[in-house]
């Protein structure tokens, strides 16, 4: 059995990497070939904070694998003295003959590339992949994933602007400093408001732990994407609830939307999974509707990018 770090992780991975992983999972899913049962939560009495399973099984040449990840959501984190991130992780492969611990893989990074990954294929698949504009990118949030999306986001697709709001509003103001000398640009701004960060944005992103929505129905253009990845008091807490009743609303897994969506699955009809879009078996045809891909999460992300970062250890082993 080997452990493979967070560090040793983040010297593996690429944007291009990740991308083809989740993709493929998106797709393997829809094409059933893919076992994953709902996350349990185990909650601290009394606390938001809890420990999260998430076991799944990939069937693919490349991305195959049999692996759970423990996450620890603990949301209080962001209120502490010396804040801490919200969502900390780490995943077991094991081996599909014997069912032995083949790793232990650090998954703080892997959760964070990996759903902006996720919002990636979804907004290329669901939006870009049909012409329309990416100017402005707005991302309401500017956390971990806060900062992944960002990054992931400007390495995909072509954004004039990417704006980002965050409660605190000096944690977003470091990161678009952080973000601008990195990538020796401009295209990163700060907005105050959330109302100024969403009006006019062509795709929006909400990476929050809001109990509360965030973006009410009227501040959105007609035809945007929003990617809504954030669990506050629920799964779908970001957005106005008007906002879904006029919009196409993709989801990554059924499973998840049982468990998870319960609420909103009353409420209103849902377009199908991701990867159902991929294969061109479901799309939006009205341009000027909104669609939002709710995301979720899934183990089978998790065990096709821990199948992707083994894979390219053991390489990387081999040739020291
Ligand atoms: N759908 C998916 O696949 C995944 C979803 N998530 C969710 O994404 C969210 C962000 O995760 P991280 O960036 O890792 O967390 P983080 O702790 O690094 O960042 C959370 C951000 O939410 C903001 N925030 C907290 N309470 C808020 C409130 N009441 N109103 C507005 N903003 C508030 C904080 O200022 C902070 O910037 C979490 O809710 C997490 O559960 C995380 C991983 C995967
Ligand atoms: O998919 C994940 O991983 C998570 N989703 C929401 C809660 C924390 C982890």
């Amino acid at each position: 059995m080997i452990y493979i770090s967070e560090d040793m992780v983040l010297r593996l991975i690429t944007w291009d990497k990740t991308f083809e992983a989740v993709e493929t999972a998106m797709k393997k899913y829809s094409e059933k070939q893919t076992i994953q049962n709902a996350r349990t939560k185990t909650q601290i009495i009394g606390k938001p904070n809890m420990l999260v399973t998430m076991p799944g099984y990939l069937n693919d040449a490349k991305y195959g694998a049999l692996g759970c990840k423990l996450v620890s959501f603990f949301p209080g984190n962001n209120d502490l003295p010396k804040p801490m991130p919200s969502v900390l992780a780490n995943i077991m492969l094991f081996d599909e003959n014997s069912g032995a611990v083949k790793a232990v893989i650090g998954a703080f990074e892997i959760t964070k590339w990996r759903t902006a990954a996720a919002s990636a294929v979804a907004t290329k698949h669901i939006y870009e992949n049909r012409n329309k504009p990416c100017n402005i990118l707005a991302i309401l949030g500017a956390g971990q994933q806060g900062w992944a999306h960002a990054e992931c986001f400007k390495y995909f697709f072509k954004f004039k602007e990417i704006r980002i709001w965050n409660r605190t509003p000096q944690k977003a103001n470091q990161l678009v400093t952080e973000l601008n000398v990195k990538h020796n640009t401009n295209i990163f701004t700060h907005v105050i408001s959330n109302e100024e960060c969403v009006r006019g944005a062509d795709v929006i992103i909400t990476v929050t732990n809001a109990l509360d929505p965030i973006i009410m129905d009227d501040w959105v253009k007609s035809g945007a994407h929003i990617n809504a990845v954030g669990l506050g008091r629920t799964h779908h807490s970001e957005l106005e609830e008007k906002l879904y009743y006029h919009a196409d609303v993709y989801i990554d897994h059924w499973e998840g939307v049982n468990s998870e969506l319960s609420g909103l699955a009353k409420l209103i009809e849902f377009k199908g999974e991701v990867g159902k879009v991929i294969m061109n078996q479901i799309t939006t045809e009205d341009i000027n509707r909104i669609t939002v891909f709710q995301s979720l999460g899934m183990a089978i992300e998790d065990c096709a990018m821990s199948r992707l970062v083994y894979d390219l250890y053991i390489k990387n082993q081999k040739n020291v």
